[in-house]
């Protein structure tokens, strides 16, 4: 049912048009004038306003302002038409001539009604895609992630080298696909490069571009992806792989905005953006003199560091749904949902390959599926501990997802180990940092910490 409110000074038209709209299932309001309007409150609350445009005092079409978003149908006598399109020119939604007949006027109320509609919806599905990003598919509401989201923002429309950190799987090629979206550049191409998958010996040709007999095997110029790239976005990925001669052609590339194809003498020009990505640890390969230094500054103007899933919280619940929607979408498949114990294992489990992993267990669970019921078993997660966690040392591994009742080497259990673990660095580290070493989620370390009694320390 829709509401509609009436404004009409004469009685029997009124009358009439609140009858033939309540027949056809309206709950309609009714007001003599402008002035009365203002007893029905927020005209937000109505669906349509129907007014007569001359009206005692003031003009029906100073409702238009007043009527926000609800879209305003403005009657009008033959004799003054002309000033109904000057209320269209005002923001009337539509206008109907009088005397009219009341096909004519339901026709045009019920189109206006859909339209409000198919408007209310559309800004529905806008303040969805708001609450994640205006990147097609790009969930979190996380912190984390709404810094992620608020730097995207700030440097897609610069021509700002960009460095994306994180772990496998959490979105790095994602995110640089959503800063090139969002960039002046978005019409041009974007000429993603994975430089872990480029043979060592080819990749500065591949990348450089060659001269006809530069080596071995040239037989022809090669243009390379840089120039490819031209007027778009370079996205260097797996950056932390690419070898020392290489980097080195990178950096002047980057420095004089210009390239130098393998065995050529003349450079060129060239105007594209550099968005690297690295699930290494940079600075670390800078100390140990694996990565030059001045790449590194000269990538790294802005950075960008992805938090890993297990430390997204409630973000893994919208990324499960919006998944599960996307696997059914392309599987042919509909109606599937979560039963609430594998939203509990989805929730414990510590997601070492993150988002992608995250994907691929859906994908898998949607497939298998033949119930509706997406199970935990379907859901097939590796056993707690079969991959360390990204960024600690092999030692660490042992610890991830303690069996409890496992005895480390040393004869220390591995209750101890938790005990003593967390007694020793909780001072020290966060309790996102915490869970991450042990390789369990922030809850399971509550729980935990609960179960075996261990204090937290009381902040200095
Ligand atoms: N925030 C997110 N919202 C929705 N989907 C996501 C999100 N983050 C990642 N994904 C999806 O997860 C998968 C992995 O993402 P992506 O390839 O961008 O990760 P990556 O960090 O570049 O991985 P790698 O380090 O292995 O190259 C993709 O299918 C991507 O669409």
């Amino acid at each position: 049912m829709s509401r509609i409110l009436v404004v009409e000074d004469e009685p029997i038209i009124r009358g009439e048009i609140h009858r033939l709209l309540a027949r056809h299932g309206h709950d309609v309001s009714e007001a003599g004038s402008v002035a009365e309007v203002a007893r029905e409150g927020d005209l937000d609350a109505f669906d349509l306003v129907i007014t007569d445009l001359r009206l005692p005092g003031a003009l029906g079409t100073d409702l238009i302002e007043r009527a926000g978003a609800t879209p305003v149908l403005v009657m009008t006598s033959y004799a003054t038409v002309k000033s109904a399109v000057e209320a269209m020119k005002m923001g009337a939604a539509d206008y109907v001539a009088k005397p009219f007949n009341h096909d004519e006027l339901l026709m045009l109320v019920d189109r206006l009604l859909a339209q409000g509609r198919l408007r209310r919806q559309v800004a529905a599905l806008r303040s969805d895609v708001e609450r994640s990003f205006p990147v097609s598919g790009m969930i979190g509401r996380s912190p984390g992630m709404q810094d992620v989201f608020a730097r995207i923002t700030k440097v897609a429309p610069t021509d700002a080298t960009v460095l994306i950190r994180g772990e496998s799987g959490t979105g790095k090629e994602l995110v640089a696909r959503a800063i090139h979206e969002c960039s002046p550049r978005c019409d041009a191409p974007i000429v993603a490069v994975n430089c872990a998958a480029i043979p060592e010996g080819l990749i500065e040709s591949e990348l450089f571009g060659h001269e006809k007999g530069a080596f071995t095997g040239a037989a022809g110029t090669h243009t390379g992806l840089v120039e490819a790239a031209a007027g778009g976005t370079l996205f260097l990925d797996e950056i932390g792989e690419l070898p020392a001669a290489a980097q080195a052609r990178l950096l002047r590339a980057l420095q004089e905005g210009e390239v130098r194809r393998v065995g050529a003498t003349r450079t060129r020009r060239i105007d594209v953006r550099v968005i690297a990505a690295t699930h290494r640890d940079l600075p670390q390969m800078v100390q140990a003199g694996q990565f030059r230094q001045d790449l590194y500054f000269r990538l790294r103007v802005v950075d960008i560091l992805l938090p890993p899933l297990r430390d997204r919280g409630e973000d893994i619940d919208d990324l499960a749904q919006h998944l599960l929607e996307q696997a059914m979408r392309r599987l042919g498949k509909s109606g599937l949902s979560f039963t609430a114990p594998s939203l509990t294992a989805i929730h414990d489990y510590h997601w070492p390959g993150n988002v992608r992993e995250l994907d691929n267990a859906i994908e898998r669970a949607v497939i298998l599926c033949d119930t509706g019921r997406i199970t935990p078993e379907l859901l097939a997660l590796d056993e707690p501990g079969t991959f360390p966690v990204e960024g600690t040392s092999p030692s660490d591994d042992a610890s991830r997802e303690p069996d409890e009742s496992a005895v480390r080497p040393g004869g220390e259990t591995l209750e101890d180990y938790f005990r003593r673990f967390v007694l020793e660095h909780q001072d020290g580290m966060s309790e996102t940092e915490l869970a991450r070493r042990l390789g369990i989620s922030r809850k399971a370390l509550w729980e935990r910490r609960a179960r075996l009694g261990i204090p937290r320390s009381r902040p200095a």
